[in-house]
C-alpha cells in the first residue's frame, strides 16, 4: 500500500499558498508541460533536465549506503528522464549502469538526445534489457525504473514484460520515476497487466489517480511528489473535480479561534453512541469531539456507560438513553448530531435511530451501526437529511449501496449516490475520499497503517461532528475532519510507532495538529 510523505520543493519552486492541488489526468499533465514551456520560455529538454535534477537532488539527499544505481530506461520521455538522471548521478561520482532496449532504438526526441549523451560517457555501462537475466547486482544497488511513465497506453508485452517480471524478483530497492512502469495513471489497471512493484515512487509535480486506490496504489510504495515548477497559472485554470487535501486547502478551511468568545460560540455537539460492551466507542467519539474544539458536548448512551463516560470524559454531559443499549432519546435542542459508534443493532435501538434520522432536518454525521441499520432497507436511505455526512468503510458502503467491481468503480458509485441523496460520503480507506453532492472527490494524504484499528473510526465521527457544530460547512467539516484525524495519527505514530498507537493516542495528538496550524 502506498504511503505519501511530503512534497519536496527545490527552493526555487515554492508553490503559491493559495493554489491547492488538483488531480489532473495524463492528458492534462501533458498540456501543463506544453504550457509551462511557452510560459517560461524553455525547451522540453530543459524541462526534462529540471525534472532529472530535482530527482537527483532528492535521491542524494535521502538515500544512504549506496554507491550504485542501475537505471532502466524506456523509449519515451520517462526513459529520457532516466538517461538524464544517469548522467547527473555519474557526474556526482556514483556508479551508474544503464539498461535499455538496444535492439529497438526508436526513442522520443528528448530521450534520444539524453541517450546520446549517456552513450558518449565511457564511464557509464550501457546494456540491453535482456542482459538483466544474467546480471549479478551488487548488494545495496538501487534500481531506478524509468521504463514507462504516464504515456503507457496498453499492456506491456514481450521483452519488456519479461524484464519487469525479472526486476520484480530482484531483492534490491526499486524506485520508480513518475509512476511504476505498467500502471495506467488515470484509472483501473487490469489484473493481467505486468507492473513494476516499487518501494518508492518519485512523481513529478502531480499526484496521479492510480496512487489513491488499493488495486493500483499497492505498486507505488512510498510516494514522494517532486515539485518541478510546472505553471501555476495552468494548474489554477485547469478543470478538475478531484482534489488532493493538502495543507494549502486546509489552511483555507481552518478558522482560528477568536478572542471574546464563549462556549456557546463553538456549538453543541451530541454524540449518540455505545451499548453494553461497546461503551469505548462512545468514549472515543466524545473525547475526539471535545479535543477538536466543541463548545458544549453531550453523549447520549445507555446507563451502563454512565460511570465510564463521566470518568473518562468529565467535560461532556451524559444523557441516559436506555439500560444496556439505546432505547429512547431525549436530546437537547439545536444540538448537532453524530450517531452510530458502538450502537449495536437491537430492535429498539433500530427503531429509535430510524425515527431520529427520519425527523431530523439539520445535517448530521452518520456512522457504523447507524449505517448498518439504514442498509437494512434501501427505502431508509431517503431519510438521511440533506447535506449530512455518512462515513462508511468499504464493507458498510457495500451494504448500503451494493458491490462494485473495484475501488475505482466504488468511487463512481459513491459520486452518483452523493448526488442522488444530496449528502457527503466519507469513503474510509488508506486514502479516505470525501465525495460531495456535486460529485467532487477530495483525496486525503494524511494517516498511516497504524490507524487501521478498532476505534479509529469512532474518533473520526467525533471530530467531524464537532467541526459541524462549530459552524464549518458539511463539506469543510468532512475535509478538515478527515485530514486532522490522519495528521493526529501521524503525530501519534511518530511518538509510539504504527504498531503501538491506539485511537486514544491519536485523540491526544489532535492538540499537536492544532499547534502546528497556528498562523
Ligand atoms: N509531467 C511532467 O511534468 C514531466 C514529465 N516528464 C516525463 O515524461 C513522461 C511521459 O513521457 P511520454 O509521454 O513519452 O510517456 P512514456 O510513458 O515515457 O512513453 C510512452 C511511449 O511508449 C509507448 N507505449 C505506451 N504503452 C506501451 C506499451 N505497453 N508497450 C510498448 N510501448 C508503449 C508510446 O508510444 P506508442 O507505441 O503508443 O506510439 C509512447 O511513445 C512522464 O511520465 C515523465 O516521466 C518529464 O520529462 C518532464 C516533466
Ligand atoms: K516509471
Amino acid at each position: 500500500m502506498c504511503e505519501i510523505v511530503e512534497i519536496y520543493f527545490l527552493p526555487k519552486f515554492v508553490l503559491n499558498p493559495f493554489i491547492f492541488m488538483k488531480l489532473l489526468n495524463a492528458n492534462q499533465i501533458k498540456s501543463a508541460d506544453k504550457f509551462t514551456l511557452e510560459e517560461q520560455k524553455i525547451s522540453s529538454l530543459q524541462l526534462m533536465e529540471r525534472a532529472a535534477e530535482t530527482a537527483v537532488e532528492y535521491l542524494i539527499s535521502k538515500i544512504r549506503n549506496t554507491q550504485k544505481f542501475c537505471i532502466f530506461c524506456g523509449k519515451g520521455n520517462n526513459g529520457g528522464d532516466g538517461f538524464a538522471i544517469a548522467r547527473l548521478l555519474y557526474q556526482k561520482s556514483y556508479d551508474v549502469e544503464v539498461f535499455t532496449d538496444l535492439s529497438n532504438i526508436n526513442f522520443s526526441d528528448e530521450a534520444k538526445t539524453n541517450f546520446q549523451k549517456v552513450k558518449s560517457i565511457s564511464g557509464i555501462d550501457l546494456n540491453d534489457f535482456s542482459e538483466v537475466e544474467n546480471m549479478r547486482f551488487k548488494a545495496n544497488s538501487i534500481i531506478l525504473d524509468c521504463i514507462f511513465g504516464i504515456g503507457l497506453n496498453r499492456k506491456i508485452e514481450g521483452k519488456i514484460e519479461r524484464l519487469i517480471q525479472v526486476l520484480n524478483t530482484i531483492n534490491l530497492k526499486k524506485i520508480s520515476i513518475d509512476i511504476p512502469s505498467g500502471l495506467l495513471s488515470d484509472g483501473f489497471t487490469p489484473n493481467d497487466f505486468t507492473v513494476l512493484k516499487a518501494d518508492e515512487t518519485l512523481s513529478f509535480q502531480f499526484w496521479k489517480k492510480a496512487f489513491f486506490y488499493p488495486e493500483t496504489g499497492r505498486f507505488c510504495g512510498k510516494i514522494q511528489i517532486l515539485n518541478i515548477g510546472i505553471s501555476e497559472n495552468f494548474i489554477a485554470s485547469s478543470e478538475s473535480t478531484e482534489y488532493i487535501i493538502d495543507e494549502h486547502l486546509i489552511k483555507n478551511i481552518y478558522q482560528p479561534r477568536e478572542d471574546f468568545v464563549n462556549k456557546g460560540t463553538f456549538g453543541k455537539t451530541v454524540m449518540i453512541a455505545g451499548s453494553y460492551g461497546k461503551i469505548g466507542a462512545a468514549v472515543l467519539a466524545t473525547k475526539a469531539a471535545l479535543k477538536s474544539g466543541s463548545g458544549l458536548t453531550f453523549c447520549a448512551a445507555p446507563k451502563c456507560g454512565y460511570n465510564v463516560l463521566q470518568n473518562s470524559a468529565p467535560e461532556a454531559m451524559f444523557i441516559e438513553s436506555g439500560e444496556n443499549f439505546i432505547e429512547f432519546l431525549d436530546l437537547p435542542e439545536d444540538g448537532v448530531l453524530g450517531i452510530g459508534p458502538g450502537l449495536g443493532t437491537e430492535a429498539d435501538t433500530e427503531k429509535v435511530v430510524l425515527n431520529l434520522i427520519k425527523n431530523q432536518k439539520m445535517p448530521m454525521v452518520i456512522d457504523a451501526d447507524a449505517l448498518n441499520i439504514l442498509s437494512k432497507n434501501k427505502d431508509f436511505l431517503k431519510y438521511i437529511p440533506t447535506n449530512s455526512i455518512i462515513t462508511p468503510h468499504p464493507k458498510e458502503f457495500e451494504r448500503l449501496f451494493g458491490a462494485s467491481k473495484n475501488a475505482f468503480e466504488r468511487t463512481e458509485l459513491a459520486k452518483r449516490k452523493a448526488k442522488e441523496l444530496n449528502i457527503f460520503i466519507v469513503l474510509k480507506g488508506h486514502h479516505t475520499q470525501i465525495i460531495s453532492p456535486e460529485k467532487e472527490v477530495f483525496y486525503n494524504i494524511t494517516g498511516n497503517s497504524g490507524m487501521a484499528k478498532g476505534g479509529s473510526g469512532d474518533a473520526l465521527t467525533g471530530i467531524i461532528t464537532s467541526f459541524l457544530s462549530q459552524n464549518y460547512s458539511p463539506k469543510n467539516a468532512a475535509i478538515f475532519g478527515v485530514w486532522l484525524h490522519g495528521k493526529a495519527g501521524d503525530f501519534a505514530a511518530e511518538k509510539y510507532s504504527k504498531e503501538s498507537i491506539l485511537p486514544s493516542d491519536l485523540i491526544e495528538n489532535i492538540a499537536e495538529v492544532f499547534k502546528d496550524l497556528q498562523p
